[in-house]
């Protein structure tokens, strides 16, 4: 019998989520119906207003829930429920900081009580899905014709899917300012977008290698946002590791410190209302920062390199790659001028991430 690839259940219902479809998550025996947030509308909300065997219920994320002040607790992920069922006005107010709700709408008949797995690893499979981590799920409903996937799948995704990279094409790409250089493509067998490896020189792996982990940004990278120090840090990592004759840059598909680049947007749709780098990732409901860097280590595993100095003024970025296993030998400040556009975005890093630079 064909046996579908676990990775691709779960890539066949994100690309689901982000059409505006519904999805089936179940586990053990049981089953919920989820819709992204993101999705809704007056049409699906009413079709989902129609079953009357268990309410709507949204589930959020803590950090969504204290930042309205509904919920003080450390609960990761809760359930809003209510007995007049919720409106599609609430939910928007309750999800999306950017709903053009002018005035809070009464939550006085709204229940909260702990997301279960199954409503956790929808929270999950929203942010894979790059999409506002928030979703609406309503339990026992005959709905069939809908894909189907297991919480467990979801939850072990980024896992598998860092796993399953294999490198599938390579070629000489001379660049501005590092003639002898390459790029490597790695796949994910899910059919996700692919982590780049730029291998500068020729490398000794038997000695510690000039690496820098690149976050992508495509504001930053691509046409010369002067909101952040992407562009200049990728381009001079670039000509730093010339200078010292090899290096790899490693560009990972991890946009907006991994929330997607229209969240991104959202956050800086917030950002200019008053809200800093970090708070505007906490009223979104995102961590203030989402990414995982296994992709990254096992990009460098099949490049042969297990010892790095690493380019970075992040000791969070140290500290998780050598939690997936690659020595860091050194941390190599990699430190740019500021601009009027980011130097409160670097301060706030500083103050708040824990980056080691001083602006
Ligand atoms: N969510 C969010 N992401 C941002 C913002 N500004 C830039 N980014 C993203 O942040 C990432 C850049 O981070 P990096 O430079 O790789 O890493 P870092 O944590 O700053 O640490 P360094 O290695 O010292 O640069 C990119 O994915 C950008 O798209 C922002 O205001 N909000
Ligand atoms: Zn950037």
């Amino acid at each position: 019998m064909y046996m579908l690839d676990p990775l691709i259940e779960v890539d066949r219902v994100i690309s689901e989520l982000r059409r505006g479809g519904m999805v089936r998550v179940e586990q053990s025996g049981s089953s919920i119906v989820m819709l992204a947030v993101d999705a809704v509308d007056a049409d699906n909300f009413k079709f989902l207003s129609q079953f009357d065997t268990s309410p709507i219920g949204l589930v959020l994320t803590g950090t969504r829930l204290n930042v309205l002040g509904i919920d003080q607790s450390d609960r990761p992920i809760s359930v809003l429920t209510s007995a007049h069922n919720l409106s599609l006005e609430l939910v928007e107010f309750l999800a999306n900081p950017l709903s053009v709700l002018m005035s809070p709408p009464s939550l006085d008949d709204l229940n909260i009580r702990d997301a279960n797995a199954l409503e956790a690893s929808c929270i999950t499979l929203a942010k894979l899905s790059r999409l506002l981590p928030a979703a609406l799920v309503i339990q026992d409903v005959p709905m069939t014709d809908i894909p189907t996937v297991k919480a467990s799948l979801i939850d072990d995704y980024m896992k598998n899917a860092a796993n399953s990279l294999t490198q599938v094409s390579q070629a000489r790409v001379p660049l501005e300012n590092a003639e002898d250089a390459q790029v490597i493509a790695f796949r994910p067998r899910d059919g996700g977008i692919e982590h780049l490896a730029i291998i500068i020189g020729k490398i000794d792996p038997l000695k510690p290698v000039l690496v820098r982990l690149h976050s992508e940004c495509f504001t930053g990278d691509l046409v010369g946002s002067l909101r952040c120090d992407c562009g200049s840090q990728l381009r001079g990592a670039i000509s730093e590791m010339s200078k010292s004759g090899s290096g790899i840059l490693l560009y990972l598909a991890q946009e907006g410190r991994g929330i997607g680049l229209v969240n991104k947007l959202r956050a800086y749709q917030l950002q200019d209302s008053g809200f800093d780098t970090v708070d505007a990732n906490l009223q979104l409901g995102f961590d203030s920062d989402e990414r995982n860097y296994l992709p990254a280590a096992q990009m460098l595993q099949i490049l042969g390199i297990h010892q790095v100095r690493l380019m970075t003024n992040n000791p969070a970025k140290v500290d998780s790659l050598q939690r997936c296993g690659i020595e860091v030998s050194e941390r190599v400040p990699h430190i740019y001028p500021s601009n009027k556009h980011n130097d409160e975005y670097l301060r706030v890093k500083a103050k708040k991430s824990g980056h080691l630079f001083e602006i």
